[in-house]
């Protein structure tokens, strides 16, 4: 692998003090695909210490906003060069598929781009001041040093909503990521080298949570904390943010309904309910696991679900005609198996699935097969847990306020979807729905332009779009009297 299999510290690349490695697995196969450094609380620490030193010595946060957004947008540029080797790194790392891995790239490479070209489009405001002979105005400025954690499903597409906004706002960065999909945060570590990010101003450190994970979240020399993963993490983070009250942005999990209406387009409504869940073997932050469909075309909509799920190919990523790859790890697997059989123990009925392929080609994967479960009520585990693998749950409706109250009913509220003809029933449904993004016949779509996050406990803040700029910046109120007199008040 031609690799640098290194952290990145001070603008160094480097293993690990302790000198311990871990060695990452293809969740295909479980064969060996790289052995990485394992840093730990001290390399966390050296890395805090450059950042820190390189944000207060003050030259990345002064460079002028239209050369630090060139950088990022030549960071875009290198991301679209090497397209096909990311994409390859990532698929070796997660187990999906090429096409998706290829679809991230382009995702990524978007998000580059997009901070690159705002970088230097808001800057700041003059207030229309109510005190005569002043000047009122409202400036941006960085942070100052941000800590970054990212989960495994979307590696580098979560880093990217990340780094491409800290660099564009002149903040200095600490990046750890999942430590088993370490591979292409290290490979875009070697293409922000290239596109000239001076060292100090971005580092990365591999290793766990609960070392490197657990420092950055604390350390009060870190002014930001910026997380992507599980809710249960997130509330760590959220208590260990707490030691400097540090700026805190979390994007947690989800449990997504998708309204399927008896008036929509029955095909479309089925191959996007698909769509919406099985990416990835369902290990989306946003999957539309919960499906809520009107009473009247129940029988038919699973009908024709159960149908398409068990032509589903299940295999290698890297093979053309693989439609789903294997979940992250045999931990995983073994909690995604736990939580379809509570779902059997609490009454839903199993219409498709429920248990790993007897397919002797994928013995050695992490392999699930795609699962319905019909019958289902919002008291059960599977209808209020995130279970994070390829699990769709099917409750029915009668009335829209029923089906609404359904979608609504979760302590998550990162997005939902809505199938309907009838617009008008539509834009109802979205106005009362309690999520960050809701779909209107359409689902899982995101893009650089448009906020992501949630409601409720799916998170705190927002990423992507002109919110995820801002949660990089400090706003600065500056007034200038133009004619100062004395008060003499005292
Ligand atoms: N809202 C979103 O946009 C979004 C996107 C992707 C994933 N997710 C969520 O991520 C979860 C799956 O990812 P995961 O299993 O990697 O999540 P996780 O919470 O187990 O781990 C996420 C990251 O946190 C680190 N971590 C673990 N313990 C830590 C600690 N005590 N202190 C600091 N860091 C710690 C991990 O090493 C990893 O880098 C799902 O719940 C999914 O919904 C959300
Ligand atoms: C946010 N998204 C959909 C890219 C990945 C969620 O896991």
């Amino acid at each position: 692998m031609d690799l640098k299999l290194k952290q990145y510290i001070n603008g160094k690349w480097v293993d690990a003090n302790s000198g311990n490695t871990r060695d990452i697995i293809n969740p295909y196969n479980q064969e060996i695909i790289a052995t990485v450094p394992e840093g730990d609380e001290s390399d966390a620490k050296a890395a805090i210490a450059a950042a820190r030193e390189t944000f207060d010595q003050g030259d990345w946060a002064t460079t002028p906003a239209t050369e630090r957004g060139a950088i990022v947008t030549k960071i875009a540029e290198l991301i679209e060069r090497d397209n096909e080797e990311l994409a390859h790194l990532e698929s070796l790392d997660t187990g999906k598929t090429m096409e998706e891995s290829r679809g991230d790239m382009e995702d990524i490479a978007g998000v580059f781009r997009y901070y690159g070209e705002l970088a230097d489009k808001e800057g700041g405001e003059l207030i229309d001041s109510p005190i005569p002979n002043s000047i009122s105005k409202v400036v941006r400025e960085p942070v100052g040093v941000c800590g970054q954690i990212t989960p495994w499903n979307y590696p580098l597409l979560q880093a990217s909503w990340k780094l491409a906004p800290a660099l564009a706002t002149g903040n200095t960065l600490i990046i750890k990521p999942s430590e088993i999909t370490p591979l292409t945060h290290i490979k875009v570590f070697e293409l922000m080298e290239e596109a000239g990010v001076p060292a100090g101003v971005a580092n990365l450190v591999l290793g766990s949570g609960a070392t490197v994970g657990a420092e950055l979240s604390s350390n009060e020399d870190v002014d930001l904390i910026s997380f992507t993963g599980g809710i249960v993490t997130g509330k760590k983070i959220m208590q260990a943010a707490s030691s400097n009250v540090k700026k805190l942005a979390l994007e947690l999990g989800g449990k997504n309904p998708n309204i399927i209406f008896a008036d929509t387009d029955l095909d479309l409504a089925v191959d996007q309910a698909l769509n919406g869940v099985f990416f990835h073997a369902g290990q989306i932050c946003s999957a539309g696991t919960r499906l809520i469909v009107e009473e009247s075309i129940h029988d038919e909509f699973v009908h024709a679900l159960v149908e398409r799920v068990k032509k589903f190919k299940l295999g290698s990523g890297f093979d053309e005609d693989t439609q789903m790859g294997p979940l992250i790890s045999a931990e995983h697997l073994e909690k995604v198996e736990k939580y379809v059989q509570a779902g059997i123990e609490e009454g839903a009925t199993l219409a498709v699935g429920g248990k790993r392929p007897e397919d002797p080609e994928l013995q050695q994967g992490f392999f699930f097969l795609p699962t319905i479960f019909t019958d289902c009520t919002t008291d059960m585990t599977v209808v209020q847990e995130e279970g994070f693998g390829p699990v769709i749950t099917v409750e029915k409706f009668t009335k829209e306020e029923e089906a609404v109250k359904l979608a609504n009913d979760s302590i998550y509220g990162l997005a939902g979807g809505v199938f309907t003809n009838d617009i008008a029933k539509a834009e109802r449904c979205a106005a009362k729905m309690r999520m960050g993004t809701v779909w209107i016949n359409e689902f899982n779509l995101y893009f650089p332009h448009a906020p992501w996050g949630g409601f409720k406990q799916s998170g705190i803040g927002r990423e992507l779009g002109k919110p995820g700029i801002e949660e990089y910046t400090e706003t600065k109120h500056i007034f200038q009297n133009l004619k100062p007199e004395t008060i003499n008040w005292f």
